[in-house]
Protein backbone atom coordinates (compact mmCIF):
# COMPACT_ATOMS: atom_id res chain seq x y z
CA UNK A 1 0.00 0.00 0.00
CA UNK A 2 1.34 3.48 -1.08
CA UNK A 3 1.43 5.93 2.21
CA UNK A 4 -0.52 8.70 0.98
CA UNK A 5 0.26 12.16 2.39
CA UNK A 6 -2.44 13.87 3.45
CA UNK A 7 -2.74 17.91 5.13
CA UNK A 8 -3.17 17.90 8.70
CA UNK A 9 -4.30 20.68 10.57
CA UNK A 10 -5.85 21.06 14.26
CA UNK A 11 -4.86 17.48 14.53
CA UNK A 12 -7.78 16.44 11.85
CA UNK A 13 -6.95 14.42 8.91
CA UNK A 14 -7.55 16.36 5.95
CA UNK A 15 -7.23 15.65 1.84
CA UNK A 16 -4.46 14.58 0.17
CA UNK A 17 -1.71 16.98 -0.16
CA UNK A 18 -2.10 17.95 -3.46
CA UNK A 19 0.95 19.73 -3.83
CA UNK A 20 2.95 16.33 -3.31
CA UNK A 21 0.24 14.11 -5.08
CA UNK A 22 -1.23 14.47 -8.41
CA UNK A 23 -5.00 15.60 -7.31
CA UNK A 24 -6.78 14.17 -10.89
CA UNK A 25 -4.86 10.29 -9.71
CA UNK A 26 -6.40 7.86 -7.15
CA UNK A 27 -9.63 7.55 -5.68
CA UNK A 28 -12.11 10.11 -5.79
CA UNK A 29 -13.21 10.23 -2.32
CA UNK A 30 -15.43 13.89 -1.65
CA UNK A 31 -12.98 16.33 -2.11
CA UNK A 32 -10.04 13.92 -1.64
CA UNK A 33 -10.85 13.53 2.09
CA UNK A 34 -10.26 10.19 3.81
CA UNK A 35 -12.53 7.70 4.04
CA UNK A 36 -14.57 6.41 7.22
CA UNK A 37 -12.61 3.79 7.87
CA UNK A 38 -9.37 5.24 7.08
CA UNK A 39 -9.90 8.18 9.64
CA UNK A 40 -10.67 5.48 11.79
CA UNK A 41 -7.35 3.57 11.12
CA UNK A 42 -5.94 7.24 12.30
CA UNK A 43 -7.86 6.99 15.70
CA UNK A 44 -9.51 10.07 14.38
CA UNK A 45 -13.57 10.88 15.44
CA UNK A 46 -15.59 11.80 12.55
CA UNK A 47 -17.73 14.88 13.04
CA UNK A 48 -18.72 15.58 9.55
CA UNK A 49 -19.63 12.62 7.51
CA UNK A 50 -20.54 13.13 3.36
CA UNK A 51 -22.04 10.35 2.22
CA UNK A 52 -23.59 9.41 -1.37
CA UNK A 53 -26.78 7.92 -2.26
CA UNK A 54 -27.46 6.26 -5.55
CA UNK A 55 -31.11 6.35 -5.78
CA UNK A 56 -33.24 7.70 -8.48
CA UNK A 57 -36.27 5.33 -8.81
CA UNK A 58 -38.11 8.42 -7.79
CA UNK A 59 -38.10 10.69 -10.44
CA UNK A 60 -40.55 11.64 -12.98
CA UNK A 61 -38.27 12.78 -16.04
CA UNK A 62 -34.75 12.57 -17.09
CA UNK A 63 -33.50 9.19 -15.23
CA UNK A 64 -29.71 9.23 -13.88
CA UNK A 65 -29.31 11.16 -10.70
CA UNK A 66 -28.42 7.67 -9.24
CA UNK A 67 -24.94 8.41 -10.47
CA UNK A 68 -25.00 11.52 -9.02
CA UNK A 69 -22.69 10.93 -5.82
CA UNK A 70 -20.30 9.85 -8.18
CA UNK A 71 -19.91 12.53 -10.53
CA UNK A 72 -19.99 15.04 -7.47
CA UNK A 73 -16.86 13.36 -5.99
CA UNK A 74 -15.29 13.19 -9.29
CA UNK A 75 -15.83 16.66 -10.09
CA UNK A 76 -14.64 17.93 -6.47
CA UNK A 77 -10.94 16.45 -7.33
CA UNK A 78 -9.84 20.71 -7.63
CA UNK A 79 -11.27 21.99 -3.90
CA UNK A 80 -8.95 23.22 -1.68
CA UNK A 81 -8.79 23.13 2.06
CA UNK A 82 -9.27 26.53 2.84
CA UNK A 83 -12.39 28.87 1.92
CA UNK A 84 -11.33 32.67 1.57
CA UNK A 85 -15.24 33.31 1.36
CA UNK A 86 -15.66 32.83 5.10
CA UNK A 87 -12.30 32.66 6.15
CA UNK A 88 -12.82 28.97 7.40
CA UNK A 89 -10.85 26.19 7.05
CA UNK A 90 -13.78 23.49 7.01
CA UNK A 91 -11.84 19.94 7.47
CA UNK A 92 -9.35 21.81 10.04
CA UNK A 93 -12.73 23.06 11.72
CA UNK A 94 -14.04 19.80 11.64
CA UNK A 95 -12.66 15.78 11.48
CA UNK A 96 -14.96 15.44 8.03
CA UNK A 97 -15.09 12.12 6.14
CA UNK A 98 -16.41 10.03 3.35
CA UNK A 99 -18.28 7.66 4.04
CA UNK A 100 -19.46 6.24 1.21
CA UNK A 101 -22.95 5.56 -0.89
CA UNK A 102 -25.77 3.58 0.98
CA UNK A 103 -26.55 0.24 0.06
CA UNK A 104 -30.09 1.50 -1.59
CA UNK A 105 -33.05 -1.24 -3.05
CA UNK A 106 -33.26 0.28 -6.93
CA UNK A 107 -36.84 -1.31 -7.44
CA UNK A 108 -38.46 -0.45 -4.51
CA UNK A 109 -38.73 2.99 -3.44
CA UNK A 110 -40.19 2.15 0.15
CA UNK A 111 -37.38 0.01 1.14
CA UNK A 112 -35.21 2.32 -0.17
CA UNK A 113 -36.74 5.15 1.55
CA UNK A 114 -36.22 2.75 5.41
CA UNK A 115 -33.33 1.70 4.39
CA UNK A 116 -31.58 5.56 3.90
CA UNK A 117 -33.06 6.78 7.10
CA UNK A 118 -32.09 3.46 8.56
CA UNK A 119 -28.31 4.12 7.44
CA UNK A 120 -28.96 8.38 8.65
CA UNK A 121 -29.52 7.03 11.99
CA UNK A 122 -26.77 5.31 12.24
CA UNK A 123 -24.50 7.44 10.50
CA UNK A 124 -25.31 10.08 13.26
CA UNK A 125 -25.28 8.13 16.46
CA UNK A 126 -21.76 9.25 17.19
CA UNK A 127 -22.73 12.99 16.98
CA UNK A 128 -21.79 13.25 13.14
CA UNK A 129 -23.40 15.88 10.98
CA UNK A 130 -24.55 14.53 7.51
CA UNK A 131 -23.53 16.08 4.31
CA UNK A 132 -25.65 13.85 1.83
CA UNK A 133 -24.77 13.61 -2.10
CA UNK A 134 -27.88 12.22 -3.95
CA UNK A 135 -29.62 10.93 -5.37
CA UNK A 136 -33.20 12.18 -6.80
CA UNK A 137 -34.95 14.34 -4.41
CA UNK A 138 -37.27 11.32 -2.84
CA UNK A 139 -34.51 10.93 -0.70
CA UNK A 140 -34.88 13.88 1.36
CA UNK A 141 -38.08 12.23 3.13
CA UNK A 142 -35.59 9.76 4.82
CA UNK A 143 -32.93 11.99 5.42
CA UNK A 144 -35.73 14.69 7.24
CA UNK A 145 -37.01 12.06 9.26
CA UNK A 146 -33.65 11.16 10.89
CA UNK A 147 -32.77 14.80 11.28
CA UNK A 148 -35.49 15.24 13.11
CA UNK A 149 -35.25 12.79 15.39
CA UNK A 150 -31.98 13.53 16.39
CA UNK A 151 -32.69 16.95 16.81
CA UNK A 152 -35.79 15.88 19.07
CA UNK A 153 -38.27 18.08 17.45
CA UNK A 154 -39.78 19.38 14.17
CA UNK A 155 -36.90 20.62 12.33
CA UNK A 156 -36.73 24.16 9.70
CA UNK A 157 -36.25 23.58 6.55
CA UNK A 158 -34.55 25.93 3.54
CA UNK A 159 -35.53 24.21 0.47
CA UNK A 160 -33.45 25.63 -2.78
CA UNK A 161 -34.94 23.99 -5.93
CA UNK A 162 -36.71 24.92 -9.03
CA UNK A 163 -39.86 22.91 -8.04
CA UNK A 164 -41.66 22.99 -5.31
CA UNK A 165 -41.96 19.32 -4.67
CA UNK A 166 -45.05 19.86 -2.51
CA UNK A 167 -47.01 17.53 -4.64
CA UNK A 168 -49.81 14.72 -3.44
CA UNK A 169 -48.93 11.73 -5.92
CA UNK A 170 -47.89 10.56 -9.59
CA UNK A 171 -49.31 7.90 -11.06
CA UNK A 172 -51.02 7.01 -7.75
CA UNK A 173 -47.25 6.99 -5.69
CA UNK A 174 -46.57 9.09 -2.46
CA UNK A 175 -42.74 8.10 -2.69
CA UNK A 176 -41.79 10.14 -5.54
CA UNK A 177 -38.97 13.17 -6.28
CA UNK A 178 -42.04 15.55 -6.65
CA UNK A 179 -43.92 15.17 -3.19
CA UNK A 180 -40.76 14.76 -0.16
CA UNK A 181 -41.89 17.87 1.56
CA UNK A 182 -45.69 17.28 1.46
CA UNK A 183 -44.65 13.93 3.16
CA UNK A 184 -42.91 15.84 5.51
CA UNK A 185 -45.18 18.47 6.69
CA UNK A 186 -48.10 15.96 6.92
CA UNK A 187 -45.46 13.58 9.35
CA UNK A 188 -44.54 16.36 11.27
CA UNK A 189 -41.75 16.55 10.96
CA UNK A 190 -41.12 20.19 9.88
CA UNK A 191 -41.55 23.57 11.55
CA UNK A 192 -43.77 25.01 9.59
CA UNK A 193 -43.76 28.29 10.97
CA UNK A 194 -40.31 27.92 9.25
CA UNK A 195 -39.85 26.56 5.89
CA UNK A 196 -38.85 28.07 2.62
CA UNK A 197 -38.50 27.47 -0.45
CA UNK A 198 -35.92 29.34 -2.69
CA UNK A 199 -34.86 29.84 -6.59
CA UNK A 200 -38.50 28.61 -7.45
CA UNK A 201 -40.08 28.95 -11.52
CA UNK A 202 -41.21 27.41 -14.07
CA UNK A 203 -45.08 26.40 -15.03
CA UNK A 204 -46.92 24.28 -12.60
CA UNK A 205 -49.86 22.06 -13.15
CA UNK A 206 -52.14 24.62 -11.64
CA UNK A 207 -52.39 27.73 -9.34
CA UNK A 208 -53.41 25.31 -6.61
CA UNK A 209 -50.13 23.89 -6.41
CA UNK A 210 -49.15 27.36 -4.70
CA UNK A 211 -52.43 27.40 -2.46
CA UNK A 212 -51.60 23.98 -1.26
CA UNK A 213 -48.10 24.63 -0.96
CA UNK A 214 -48.95 27.99 1.46
CA UNK A 215 -51.65 26.53 3.54
CA UNK A 216 -48.45 23.88 4.70
CA UNK A 217 -46.71 27.11 5.82
CA UNK A 218 -44.32 27.42 2.58
CA UNK A 219 -42.82 30.84 2.27
CA UNK A 220 -41.64 30.96 -1.41
CA UNK A 221 -38.67 33.28 -2.67
CA UNK A 222 -38.83 32.59 -6.41
CA UNK A 223 -35.93 33.00 -8.81
CA UNK A 224 -37.26 36.33 -9.56
CA UNK A 225 -37.30 37.85 -6.21
CA UNK A 226 -33.67 36.42 -5.91
CA UNK A 227 -32.86 38.89 -9.06
CA UNK A 228 -34.73 41.96 -8.23
CA UNK A 229 -34.08 42.09 -4.61
CA UNK A 230 -30.72 40.84 -4.80
CA UNK A 231 -28.92 38.03 -2.41
CA UNK A 232 -28.32 40.45 1.29
CA UNK A 233 -32.01 40.78 1.18
CA UNK A 234 -32.92 37.84 0.71
CA UNK A 235 -30.86 36.15 3.38
CA UNK A 236 -32.01 38.75 5.77
CA UNK A 237 -35.45 37.35 5.75
CA UNK A 238 -34.46 33.70 5.83
CA UNK A 239 -32.54 34.26 8.80
CA UNK A 240 -35.43 36.40 10.76
CA UNK A 241 -37.36 33.60 9.56
CA UNK A 242 -35.56 30.53 10.29
CA UNK A 243 -33.72 32.11 14.00
CA UNK A 244 -32.59 29.94 16.12
CA UNK A 245 -34.37 26.93 14.89
CA UNK A 246 -32.46 23.61 14.16
CA UNK A 247 -32.13 23.72 10.73
CA UNK A 248 -31.89 21.53 7.82
CA UNK A 249 -30.75 22.50 4.50
CA UNK A 250 -31.88 20.60 1.02
CA UNK A 251 -30.40 21.80 -2.51
CA UNK A 252 -31.84 20.28 -5.69
CA UNK A 253 -28.81 21.28 -8.01
CA UNK A 254 -31.96 22.61 -10.74
CA UNK A 255 -32.23 25.42 -8.38
CA UNK A 256 -29.00 26.85 -11.13
CA UNK A 257 -30.37 28.00 -14.30
CA UNK A 258 -29.58 25.22 -16.47
CA UNK A 259 -26.45 27.08 -18.09
CA UNK A 260 -25.15 26.75 -14.59
CA UNK A 261 -26.31 23.01 -14.15
CA UNK A 262 -27.24 21.03 -17.41
CA UNK A 263 -26.74 18.08 -15.90
CA UNK A 264 -30.12 17.21 -13.94
CA UNK A 265 -33.57 15.69 -15.03
CA UNK A 266 -36.13 18.15 -14.76
CA UNK A 267 -34.35 21.61 -15.99
CA UNK A 268 -36.25 24.84 -16.03
CA UNK A 269 -35.43 27.97 -17.56
CA UNK A 270 -34.70 31.14 -15.65
CA UNK A 271 -32.75 29.56 -12.45
CA UNK A 272 -29.99 31.61 -10.41
CA UNK A 273 -26.37 31.43 -11.08
CA UNK A 274 -24.16 29.70 -9.21
CA UNK A 275 -22.50 32.61 -7.62
CA UNK A 276 -26.17 33.90 -6.13
CA UNK A 277 -26.60 30.36 -4.46
CA UNK A 278 -22.91 30.24 -3.42
CA UNK A 279 -23.60 33.99 -1.68
CA UNK A 280 -26.80 33.25 0.07
CA UNK A 281 -25.33 30.04 1.64
CA UNK A 282 -22.35 31.76 2.97
CA UNK A 283 -24.81 34.41 4.69
CA UNK A 284 -26.43 31.44 6.87
CA UNK A 285 -23.17 30.99 8.35
CA UNK A 286 -23.98 30.53 12.52
CA UNK A 287 -27.46 28.84 12.08
CA UNK A 288 -27.90 25.92 13.91
CA UNK A 289 -27.86 23.46 10.39
CA UNK A 290 -28.22 20.16 11.62
CA UNK A 291 -27.83 18.32 8.20
CA UNK A 292 -27.59 19.23 4.50
CA UNK A 293 -28.48 17.30 1.04
CA UNK A 294 -27.52 17.69 -2.50
CA UNK A 295 -29.50 16.11 -4.98
CA UNK A 296 -30.91 16.07 -8.52
CA UNK A 297 -27.37 15.67 -10.42
CA UNK A 298 -27.76 13.71 -13.87
CA UNK A 299 -24.59 13.56 -14.98
CA UNK A 300 -25.61 12.24 -18.37
CA UNK A 301 -26.51 15.52 -19.05
CA UNK A 302 -23.88 17.21 -17.53
CA UNK A 303 -21.23 18.80 -19.91
CA UNK A 304 -17.39 19.16 -19.54
CA UNK A 305 -18.48 19.37 -15.31
CA UNK A 306 -20.37 22.33 -15.22
CA UNK A 307 -22.92 20.97 -12.84
CA UNK A 308 -20.67 18.83 -10.88
CA UNK A 309 -17.70 21.37 -9.97
CA UNK A 310 -21.33 23.64 -9.29
CA UNK A 311 -22.48 20.34 -6.77
CA UNK A 312 -18.94 19.76 -5.31
CA UNK A 313 -18.55 23.53 -4.55
CA UNK A 314 -22.07 24.19 -3.07
CA UNK A 315 -21.09 21.10 -0.78
CA UNK A 316 -17.94 22.41 0.16
CA UNK A 317 -20.19 25.83 1.18
CA UNK A 318 -22.69 23.95 3.26
CA UNK A 319 -20.18 21.79 4.87
CA UNK A 320 -18.25 25.28 6.01
CA UNK A 321 -21.03 26.07 7.47
CA UNK A 322 -21.55 23.41 9.93
CA UNK A 323 -17.95 22.85 10.69
CA UNK A 324 -18.20 26.70 12.30
CA UNK A 325 -20.86 26.15 13.78
CA UNK A 326 -19.61 23.00 15.25
CA UNK A 327 -16.41 24.48 15.98
CA UNK A 328 -17.95 27.47 17.38
CA UNK A 329 -20.66 25.91 19.28
CA UNK A 330 -17.38 23.60 21.02
CA UNK A 331 -15.50 26.99 21.75
CA UNK A 332 -18.20 28.07 23.47
CA UNK A 333 -18.05 24.87 25.67
CA UNK A 334 -21.37 23.60 24.10
CA UNK A 335 -22.17 20.17 22.74
CA UNK A 336 -20.11 20.08 19.69
CA UNK A 337 -23.26 17.93 17.75
CA UNK A 338 -24.88 18.87 14.81
N1 LIG B 1 -37.49 17.34 -7.57
C1 LIG B 1 -37.31 17.62 -8.82
N2 LIG B 1 -36.15 17.85 -9.30
N3 LIG B 1 -38.33 17.68 -9.68
C2 LIG B 1 -39.67 17.50 -9.35
C3 LIG B 1 -40.47 17.67 -10.58
C4 LIG B 1 -41.80 17.06 -10.42
C5 LIG B 1 -42.61 17.08 -11.70
O1 LIG B 1 -42.20 16.47 -12.66
O2 LIG B 1 -43.65 17.70 -11.69
ZN1 LIG C 1 -36.43 18.83 -6.06
ZN1 LIG D 1 -36.12 20.46 -8.75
Amino acid sequence: MLEIPRVEDNGRLGPVNSALVPRYGGAPTYALLPRLDEAAAAGVAPEIKVVGVPFDAGVSYRPGARFGSGHVRQSSRLLRPYNPATDTSPFAQAQVVDAGDMAVNPFTIGEAIEAIQQDAMDLTEDGSSLMTIGGDHTIALPLLRAASARAGEPVALLHFDAHLDTWDTYFGAEYTHGTPFRRAVEEGILDTEAISHVGTRGPLYGKKDLDDDHRMGFGIVTSSDVFRQGVDEIVDQLRERIGGRPLYISVDIDVLDPAHAPGTGTPEAGGITSRELLEILRGLRGLDIVGADLVEVAPAYDHAELTGVAASHVAYDLISLMADRRATRAAAGEEPGR
